[in-house]
């Protein structure tokens, strides 16, 4: 193949000459149904397509190259519709070979009346409308496909871990393995060791039925996981050196990015290799999806640490109990386990800033509690007043782990030490037992609801790969699973919304203080337009 036709946007001479290469193979693919062919001032490729047997207004498909990775497939149709579709090899590879889907000899889809998904089925980002509202941005719904871009036999998988750990990632890998194999018959499948340095500075690990089929069982992950050690040339070397032709990436945020970098070399390459990314995020932390795997058993697990503190807080004078949760810079976990629970009275999250002193703050409201109830249970999470930790340190950290993630310092010590130094001075009794699970909450198999959720996600990406689909996070929109072109997850960090209804929710349930002074309250406009966009829309 010459892979010179299909340049990075870095060897790009002029947008316009890019334009005709990039896209040159997928006009043929979409010339049945184009009807004209222009670029609008932004030198965007604009196709008009005709209308489908389900309306008759023209449908446009917009390719943009003014954004940076040059990729993104925006079509548009009728009332303000537009799909922000995922790659696919027919994209760049001219003509691939696709055979039937093995799916349709398979005795378990074999009942089922409609096992392959419509070519044409697309889920909305935002479900709560108006009588006038456009019909907005939708993502590929996942599923089987009637043609696959592999043949069985080919096929050499891979699957990897990066981050964090989180609950379910062993039922994960797991199920990629058994969905690859029952589904589709794929018999090679290995395991990269220790995240995305292991593509190149580790032996690979041998995955089948039966080395998979008890590891759900257990927490963390058999392949292991790292931060940092994202090379994108020497991975994408590797990968090509082993013949490998579908990476499967399991991780967070950042994991998703190094996704996006290991697909865009590969296109580059003009190589015809599948990358499809599955979220892991116990911090739910990943925009645009409902939720991943891991967070309800996060939630769930709290549950016997606020226990835990609720028991030790009312059994001595003046208890406190105070519970570390985890969430760098989104507070999910912990308004979910506060919410879950009833026994918190206070909730204190990265996104709503707090301060201790004075009417209104913290200290004030502690000894409100104290005095009603005679015990209290606080729940912080890990990123929550770190700038009022900085301050009194008169020092923020600048360290960072390998992957460049800040280091946070532990707000739970800090806070604790600050409650008892408070209320020592005014000579009250005070017992404050500090409970930090936040590891022990990570380490855990998923429950029922994860392993479900794990399943689905897993057979979903081995789909997707298998009909040609490439470049993807798979995730659940609004209950549907979809496949997310990279950058929509990569572009932002999904928040807690402190001016949405969920944390009004939270703060009615505790009946803490909202702890804000008047500056403090940004409206924000949500990145997606939709409120309580992300996480779990209830
Ligand atoms: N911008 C990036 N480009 C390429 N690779 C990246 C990027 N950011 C992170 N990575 C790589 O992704 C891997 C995981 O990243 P990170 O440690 O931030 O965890 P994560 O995937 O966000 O998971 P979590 O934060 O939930 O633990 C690391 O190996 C890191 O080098
Ligand atoms: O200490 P480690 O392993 O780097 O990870 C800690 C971080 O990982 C997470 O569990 C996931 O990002 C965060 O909640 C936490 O801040
Ligand atoms: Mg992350």
């Amino acid at each position: 193949m010459d892979s010179s036709r299909f340049r990075s946007s870095s060897n790009r001479s002029t947008p316009f000459e890019t334009d005709h290469h990039q896209f040159g193979f997928l006009i043929p693919r979409i010339s049945r149904r184009y009807r004209s062919l222009s670029f609008d001032s932004g030198l965007r490729l604009i196709v008009s397509l005709s209308g489908n047997q389900r309306s008759e207004s023209p449908t446009r498909l917009v390719m943009s190259t003014s954004a940076p990775s040059s990729d993104r497939k925006i079509v548009t149709g009728p009332a303000g519709y537009v799909l922000e579709d995922v790659p696919h090899f027919s994209d760049y590879i001219p003509n691939p070979p696709t055979y039937p889907n093995p799916l349709q000899d398979n005795a378990a889809y074999s009942v089922v009346k409609q096992y392959f998904v419509d070519e044409d089925d697309t889920v909305p980002q935002k479900i709560v409308v108006h009588p006038d509202s456009p019909r907005g941005t939708h993502f590929r719904r996942a599923g089987p496909r009637q043609r696959v871009y592999f043949e069985s036999d080919d096929v050499l998988a891979c699957i990897v871990t990066c981050g964090g750990l989180c609950p379910g990632l062993n039922t994960v890998i797991r199920e990629i393995v058994c969905g690859l194999s029952y589904m589709y018959g794929v018999k090679r499948i290995l395991g990269i060791d220790g995240g995305y340095r292991g593509f190149y500075a580790r032996n690979t690990i041998h995955l089948d039925l039966k080395t998979v089929n008890d590891i759900h069982r257990s927490g963390g992950t058999i392949l292991g996981t790292s931060r940092g050690g994202h090379d994108t040339n020497k991975i994408v070397d590797s990968i090509q050196d082993r013949g490998i032709n579908q990476v499967y990436i399991i991780g967070g945020d950042g994991s998703q990015k190094g996704a996006a970098a290991i697909f865009e070399e590969i296109r580059k390459r003009g190589l015809k290799v599948a990358v499809a990314g599955i979220p892991k995020t116990i911090d739910n932390d990943i925009p645009i999806i409902d939720r991943s795997f891991g967070f309800d058993t996060a939630v769930e697990e709290a549950q016997r640490a606020i226990n835990a503190a609720h028991v030790e807080a009312t059994s001595f004078e003046n208890g406190i109990g105070l519970v570390k949760l985890m969430g760098r810079y989104s507070g999910f976990i912990a308004m979910y386990a506060t919410l879950a629970s009833r026994d918190v009275d206070c909730c204190l999250i990265p996104e709503s800033p707090f301060f201790l002193e004075g009417k209104g703050g913290l200290f004030e409201f502690v000894e409100k509690r104290l005095k009603e109830n005679g015990h209290m249970v606080i729940v912080i999470a890990e990123g929550a007043g770190q700038d009022l930790l900085a301050e009194s340190r008169e020092q923020s950290t600048t360290l960072k782990d390998a992957s460049g993630n800040k280091l946070l310092q532990d707000i739970g010590l800090w806070i604790s030490q600050r409650i008892k130094d408070h209320f020592a001075k005014k000579m009250t009794t005070l017992n404050l037992k500090y409970i930090d699970p936040t590891y022990m909450i990570r380490a855990v198999p998923s429950n029922a609801s994860d392993n479900v959720c794990c399943t689905l996600l897993a057979q979903s990406a081995v789909h997707g790969v298998m009909a040609g689909y490439n470049g993807f996070t798979v995730g659940l929109v609004n209950g549907r699973h979809t496949y997310i072109p990279f950058y929509r997850i990569t572009e932002r960090q999904n928040k807690v919304v402190i001016t949405d209804r969920m944390w009004a929710r939270l703060l009615s349930s505790t009946n803490q203080p909202s702890f804000m002074k008047h500056d403090d309250v940004k409206h924000e406009p949500n990145h997606s337009g939709d409120e309580e966009a992300g996480a779990m829309k209830w």
